[in-house]
């Protein structure tokens, strides 16, 4: 039964502008186009260039060098990618490694190697974005369950696990930064997923998979980069399958909009053969049965109400071309209410690559009061 939108709930995110709910000002603007291309990828040895947008002041950067195993101690890996006030490696849940990024505004973000799993995103006020569903295990066994999965080379249902096997595999920190933009540091990691006996006895391809993220003064941004580096063609489809705290699903005020008059795979019915049809509704709700959608073709920036006067930008800034929308309903009573998934995909029509082809995948996530 849903608990009615009054009910007592503990809000996992709140308005950026404490007190003022009625504020229009959009909070978190970032600088999406503006593009700057360094060379931090080649001086790692990586083939893969790197495109940043930010502006960066050479005088203030800072910068770690260069990894590629991290079967290091905790110690070994912070005295090396480390950098003093804006990003730590410490020791997460079940012992797992995980990246911490602190801004000078106050927010933060975290980022397990296992499965390169974003498990973290606070706002400079300290509200967590993010959900954890309850079921999260930290073993290395089973992927991460919440925050940002990253779902490589298969959003399923299909041939291998569902999802794919890069959230359940260890990835490796390959670089940090602290670029400067305008003013603070913008604390960033790189990680590295190369094929291996592992991911070739699903997929047997050779690639190399590289994943930033960095924490922005307005926002969390996150790049999927994915080349080719065998000598036949390859397929793959993928999704950075966010979890976003609400305060009730359940409730009316919990919506998503931007999906209106677009085409969506309804897996409902049957996730191995969905049903094509088209939305006809300005905002998508939840409460009344499970939702699980995948919006072909969207505009690049979906809005999720959460519930608080804070809405939520997920928006595909490169590469991804699909929103997916997934609430579980009553398939999981112990957390339903508290999430919603909009995720940046690239399932309708597969990414193919030839040999030495790349392709990048944008996520940036925003957060304003309503
Ligand atoms: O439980 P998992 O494997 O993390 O997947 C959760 C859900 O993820 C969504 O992206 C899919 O559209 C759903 O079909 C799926 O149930």
């Amino acid at each position: 039964m849903a608990l009615a939108a009054t009910s007592v709930k503990v809000p996992t995110i709140s308005c950026l502008n404490h007190g003022s709910l009625t504020s229009t000002s959009r909070s978190t603007i970032h600088n999406k186009r503006a593009v700057h291309v360094s060379s931090r990828a080649f001086l790692c040895g990586a083939k893969i260039s790197d495109v940043k947008p930010v502006r960066v002041s050479s005088a203030n950067r800072q910068r770690r060098h260069c990894q590629i195993r991290s079967e290091k101690t905790l110690d070994e890996l912070d005295a090396e990618f480390g950098i003093e006030d804006s990003l730590k490696i410490v020791n997460g849940k079940g012992g797992m490694k995980r990246v911490v990024l602190s801004h000078y505004n106050g927010s933060s973000a975290e980022v397990y190697l296992y499965g390169a799993c974003v498990t973290s995103w606070t706002q400079p006020h300290g509200s967590e974005v993010l959900f954890m569903r309850p079921d999260a295990v930290f073993d290395g066994e089973k992927p991460i369950s919440g925050g940002i999965p990253l779902c490589f080379p298969q959003f399923g249902p299909g041939v291998m696990q569902q999802h794919g096997f890069a959230r359940n595999s260890m990835w490796d920190i390959i670089s940090t930064s602290a670029d400067v933009n305008p003013d603070y540091p913008e604390p960033a990691v790189t990680l590295k997923l190369s094929d291996n006996e592992y991911t070739r006895s699903m997929w047997d391809h050779s690639f190399e998979a590289l994943y930033e993220v960095t924490l922005r003064r307005g926002g969390l941004q996150t790049q999927l980069r994915v080349q080719n580096t065998g000598s036949d063609t390859l397929d793959f489809t993928a999704a950075l399958h966010s979890y976003i705290g609400v305060l009730d699903s359940a409730s009316p005020s919990v919506v998503v909009k931007g999906m209106k008059g677009k085409e969506y795979l309804d897996k409902v019915p049957d996730p191995n053969n969905p049903e094509r049809k088209v939305e006809d509704r300005e905002s998508v709700t939840f409460g009344h049965g499970l939702v699980d959608s995948v919006y072909l073709d969207t505009d690049p920036e979906a809005l999720l109400d959460v519930g608080t006067g804070c809405m939520v930008a997920i928006e595909n800034t490169t590469g991804f071309t699909d929103h997916v929308v997934w609430n579980p309903h009553e398939t999981m009573p112990a957390c339903w209410q508290d999430f919603v998934c909009v995720e940046s995909a690239k399932v309708g029509s597969p990414v193919i690559l030839g040999p030495g082809e790349e392709w990048i995948g944008e996520l940036s996530l925003s957060t304003f009061d309503l």
